[in-house]
């Protein structure tokens, strides 16, 4: 290893610049996420007179009515005198329903979308809007991030492989039994956690919770998901039992991080349903990487689980990246006057079963 940083490294490098607002350069093309846009970078861009662009999802373009030419995108020409207000009204859905309509939008067709595609994924996993400001990177300044196109492709398709960092006794209310292990991506992303309960055998199946976190939900008791309930039910019955195994992902809001989950709630006060209001915000109704926790299964020597869930998706993941799921364990608890309809679009909309 040499000491300049590999492809990994510069694409958490990059995440760091987009959360900063500092552009970053991915194949030919010059990108900053349009949620961390400042006034003098715009202006900057501007008086270069480049041709800039706003790539944003296919989902996020329905919504503005905007012609998706690309596919699972689209490119807005920005008009060379736009404020970062006009940009940010087109990220963000914030302000929609008090100016529903922004533009004309033109979309741009021909040429290639790839670099944009790529910026999209990037600062999706940057947790931020899915919305970036493109220019050609004609002559982009040697102290950015440059990241090569393949590269980039191939490391956002790729979960970072997980090392097991610590693991210490954990005695817990539902079992004096526990422990806790983290593990730590290698591109030095956000840690997950497995919580296990007594000394299950490797052999056997194991009951198994794959937990996405719920800060909401798990710490706050919010009514508004079901997310604490399963979460103090699954390890309860891992108590009852003797053993478990439940992963806590640091996932939350379903892949989107927590500032995207309160947007969607506040679409949600303006009375949009979970699923829509993601994709109001440009993102698909689930967004997790559900190998995260296969990995971690596996890395702790088990390969068959009976999984405590409600959806289907999660089984058919497990089972895709070698885990043999022996049994679908149902986890209804928590329904209450506030969750009610958010659990009904989740049975009617994401396949999750009653
Ligand atoms: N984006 C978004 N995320 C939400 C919302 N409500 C809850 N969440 C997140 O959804 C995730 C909860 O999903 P889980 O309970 O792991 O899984 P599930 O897909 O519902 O399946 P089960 O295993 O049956 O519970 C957590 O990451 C929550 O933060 C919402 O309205 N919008
Ligand atoms: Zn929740």
């Amino acid at each position: 290893m040499t000491l300049s940083p590999d492809t990994t490294e510069l694409v958490a490098r990059a995440r760091a610049d987009l959360r900063m607002g500092v552009p970053i350069v991915i194949g030919g093309s010059l990108v900053l996420a349009a949620e961390t846009l400042q006034d003098a970078r715009l202006s900057a861009l501007q008086l270069s007179g480049q041709d800039l662009t706003l790539a944003i999802t296919d989902w996020r373009a329905a919504t503005l009515k905007a012609r998706a030419y690309d596919g699972d995108l689209a490119r807005i020409r920005v008009p060379s005198d736009a404020p970062v207000s006009w940009i940010t009204a087109i990220a963000d859905p914030a302000d929609d329903l008090n100016a529903p309509m922004k533009g004309p939008l033109h979309s741009m067709r021909g040429g290639d979308p790839r670099d944009a595609r790529l910026a999209i994924a990037l600062t999706k996993s940057a947790r931020l809007l899915p919305a970036v400001l493109m220019a050609p990177a004609t002559s982009p300044p040697a102290n950015l991030t440059h990241l090569d196109a393949d590269a980039l492709g191939q490391t956002l398709e790729t979960p970072s492989p997980l090392l097991p960092l610590v693991s210490a006794r954990l005695p817990m209310d539902v079992s004096e039994a526990g422990r806790l292990h983290v593990f730590r991506p290698e591109d030095g992303g956000e840690e997950h956690y497995a919580i296990e309960i007594g000394q299950p055998a490797r052999d056997k199946p194991v009951l198994t919770r794959l937990h996405s976190a719920c800060f909401t939900g798990d710490l706050l008791g919010s009514l508004k998901c079901d997310c604490g309930p399963q979460l103090r039910g699954a390890l309860a019955q891992m108590g009852a039992e003797g053993h478990g195994v439940l992963l806590y992902l640091n996932q939350e809001g379903r892949g989107i991080g927590l500032v995207n989950k309160m947007r969607a709630y506040s679409l949600q006060d303006q009375g949009f349903d979970t699923v829509e209001a993601n994709h109001r915000l440009g993102f698909e109704d689930d967004e997790r990487d559900f190998r995260l926790g296969a990995g971690i299964l596996t890395r702790m020597g088990f390969s068959r689980v009976r999984l405590l869930t409600n959806n289907p998706a999660k089984v058919a993941m497990l089972q895709a990246n070698g885990l043999e799921v022996v049994e679908r364990v149902p986890l209804k608890v928590g329904e209450n006057r506030h969750n009610a309809a958010y659990l009904a679009t989740k049975a009617a909309k994401s396949g999750h079963l009653l």
